[in-house]
């Protein structure tokens, strides 16, 4: 298996977790829960403010060099945020003012890896950085291709949004990080797998996160 096939392997283990997470869950049966939505947005806002200009760290590392990174620096998820946001101001405007304006536990936890693996050097960080973009496109498509979330479903465009890791940015970034790993050895790989699998988990703590309740 190339170093790329183990991502692929280690996403589609991690599939049956995503498929029985609650916000998941909620997304599938076209289930609006605008508390959750709401608390979403504002822990992804907290995310992309550390994850985006480190993002853009670690690929300059590398020399890759994107304009559809440069335009997500730009708009910070913007489009995607605003539609989850629609539905809901449509659903419960009120519910807004109710949610947690402290760091979620995935919120800090994910940062954290991440900070910790650029620590560890330039490839164990850029592993880590893989399943922000990686786990969307491959979630989303997936749940389109089997009919989990169809069009008429509140939630499909966001899926449409994002789906596909075959986007300009997922390319370069796999066809360095496939290049990169053929140069380390293989106990830096297998570093490299772990990080990427522990980023992997943090995606799916971060949907969860949105709908626990405070303690
Ligand atoms: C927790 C979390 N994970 C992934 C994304 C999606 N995302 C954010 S930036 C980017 C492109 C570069 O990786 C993508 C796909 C998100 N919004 N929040």
């Amino acid at each position: 298996m190339t170093f790329i096939e183990q991502f692929k392997k280690i996403m589609q283990d991690a599939m049956p977790a995503f498929l029985a997470n609650p916000f998941i869950k909620d997304c599938e049966a076209g289930r609006i829960d605008a508390r959750a939505l709401y608390t979403y947005i504002y822990q992804d806002n907290i995310y992309l403010d550390v994850y985006l200009p480190l993002f853009s760290k670690g690929l300059d590392n590398f020399g890759i060099d994107s304009e559809s990174l440069r335009q997500f620096e730009g708009d910070q998820e913007t489009e995607p945020h605003l539609m989850l946001q629609k539905l809901a101001d449509e659903k419960n405007p009120a519910a807004k003012a109710t949610i947690t304006k402290e760091w979620l536990p995935a919120t800090t936890g994910y940062l954290k890896h991440i900070q910790d693996s650029q620590k560890e050097g330039d490839f164990i960080f850029l592993c880590s950085l893989a399943a922000c973009p990686y786990v969307y496109g491959y979630l989303t498509e997936k749940m389109i291709e089997s009919g989990q979330i169809k069009k008429g479903n509140p939630f499909y465009p966001w899926f449409d949004f994002y789906k596909g890791t075959d986007g300009q940015l997922t390319v370069d970034f796999m066809k360095v990080l496939e290049e990169e790993a053929d140069k380390v050895d293989e106990e830096m790989q297998s570093r490299g797998l772990t990080a990427f699998y522990q980023a992997v988990q943090f995606e799916n703590d971060f949907f969860a996160q949105s709908l626990e309740k405070e303690g």
